[in-house]
């Protein structure tokens, strides 16, 4: 599992491993694994030349320490000072290893004279801000990040990409997006939240000991889908496995009947019953002969893939969410018919678009405080969301959240969201919680997107039926 915390708890955590270290241990350890990670980026060091943003605080010390490990061995390596106070150990260390500081203009605004050393600089480290950062990149640092980006030099952030706010994973002002983000004792939320999570690049993380408390966020890793996969066993039969119950698609939109009930069958559910018009059912039997159509005994239902608002049936939908003992995803337009009670336990499917009319928020606002709207409907409606998007969040009730690692941009096609509720139903019909269930589910539907995209273009179709091959892959691994 991956975990993200607050830059509150980091802080604690670090003041207590503090005490009991000699001094400036931490910021040894944070620089000697940002050297090493910037190493392996160049994929050189002797002859590079590295160009440090240094701002005020300790994030520029980190990069300081790490300059002066890179200059000893034999990077030319210049820093440019955006503050006149900065890590004073730091630069002198720095300087003690040969470490050049550009004097030029830098703190005069933007009238950077340090033309030279970013043009030909092979990477430049980002020390300006970490978590001590307020959102935002001030004048003269946004000068200088424009020109590197002008110039095309990849840039390795510090901790964080200066500019994000680190907490809640928003950009709400100028950042810089970086090549790699090396950060240190564990993830923050920035690192799995979009959109900052974009800006981050891949993330490596240096460990430096920290002792951490319960995690805000988490992200599954595969070790982690193979833990909670409910993979049958001798004694399995096709009811113990769970019978998932679809009430999904319309005749105006038969196939997401079609699409749910592919995701259904590639997960791990015993059966799938459909409920619906006779047409739909007769759509769905078509393509798989093994699904049941007619009620029936389910453990969990889907409902509302394929169906608009007007056409949900509020009275049967009433019923199924004012019972407790089985759980239900609510999709699409029966996210609309949601009234603000209900017994079941729910898992709401919605997109930025659905999640803002549910909430009454602009769609804009929803894409740039994901984590916090997912939260936030989660809590206040006391059920679990999965704010699909380029990183699907899972919020539940309890505060617990998930981010999935993985995605790739070709899943936004249609029907790739009826193929995602058919398999989230399948993971709750199999007897996961909520909030597992949405997790695996979105981190394994991203998988089979990834392998039937190979970087190129997929129907809803292609995701499904690449589902086996994936979730194989991954329990066999
Ligand atoms: N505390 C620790 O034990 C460790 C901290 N480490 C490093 O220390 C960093 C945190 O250091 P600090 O708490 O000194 O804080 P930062 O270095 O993140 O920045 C705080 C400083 O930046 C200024 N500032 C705030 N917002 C700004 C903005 N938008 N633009 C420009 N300047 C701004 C503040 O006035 C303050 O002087 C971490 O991100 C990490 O890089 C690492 O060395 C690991 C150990
Ligand atoms: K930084």
């Amino acid at each position: 599992m991956r975990h993200a915390y607050t830059v509150e708890q980091v802080r604690s955590a670090e003041a207590a491993l503090m005490a009991k270290l000699p001094p400036g241990t931490l910021m040894q350890r944070a620089a000697t694994g940002l050297a090493v990670a910037v190493s392996n980026f160049l994929g050189r060091t002797y002859g590079a030349n590295i160009v440090l943003l240094i701002g005020s605080g300790d994030n520029g010390g980190d990069a300081l320490y790490a300059g002066a490990r890179l200059a000893r061995r034999g990077a030319r390596v210049t820093a440019i000072l955006l503050s006149e106070k900065v890590h004073a150990a730091g630069l002198e260390a720095f300087r003690l290893a040969g470490g050049r500081v550009d004097t030029s203009d830098a703190l005069a605004g933007g009238r950077v004279g340090a033309s030279d050393d970013l043009a030909d600089a092979d990477v430049v480290l980002d020390g300006i801000v970490g978590i001590g950062g307020r959102p935002g990149l001030r004048p003269d640092a946004e000068a200088l990040v424009r020109r590197v980006e002008q110039h095309g030099v990849p840039i390795v952030a510090v901790d964080v990409p200066s500019g994000v706010d680190v907490d809640t994973g928003e950009t709400p002002e100028s950042h810089l997006n970086a090549a790699l983000t090396v950060t240190f004792g564990t993830h923050k939320i920035c690192h799995l939240v979009d959109p900052a999570a974009t800006a981050c690049g891949p993330v490596h993380l240096v460990d430096i000991g920290l002792d951490l408390p319960p995690a805000e966020v988490q992200s599954l890793q595969a070790d982690d889908v193979r833990a909670l996969y409910p993979v049958p066993h001798g004694e399995s039969d096709k009811y113990s496995r769970g019978v998932l119950g679809l009430m999904v698609g319309s005749p105006q939109y038969p196939g997401a009947a079609v699409m749910a009930t592919a995701g259904a069958l590639a997960g791990p559910v015993g059966m799938v019953r459909y409920v619906g018009s006779s047409s739909v059912g007769q759509a769905v039997l078509a393509e798989y002969p093994e699904v049941v159509v007619g009620e029936g005994r389910v453990q969990a239902w889907a409902v509302g893939s394929g169906i608009s608002t007007s056409g949900v049936d509020r009275d049967r939908f009433t019923r199924l969410i004012q019972q407790d003992d089985v759980p239900v995803i609510v999709d699409a337009g029966a996210i609309g018919a949601l009234g603000t009670k209900h017994s079941a336990r729910l898992v709401i499917t919605p997109h930025a678009g659905e999640l803002g009319q549910l909430l009454g928020v602009p769609r804009a606002e929803i894409e740039a405080g994901r984590l916090h709207y997912a939260r936030t409907a989660a809590e206040e409606r006391q059920l679990t969301v999965l704010l699909k998007g380029a990183t699907t969040v899972v919020a539940s009730p309890d505060g617990t959240t998930y981010v999935n690692p993985i995605a790739t941009p070709w899943l936004a096609t249609a029907g790739s969201g009826d193929v995602l509720a058919g398999l989230l139903g399948a993971f709750l019909a199999s007897g996961l919680d909520e909030a597992r269930a949405a997790a695996l589910a979105a981190y394994l539907h991203a998988a089979a997107g990834t392998l039937a995209s190979a970087a190129g273009p997929i129907t809803a179709m292609s995701i499904a039926h690449a589902l086996p091959a994936a979730t194989r892959h991954l329990l066999s691994s």
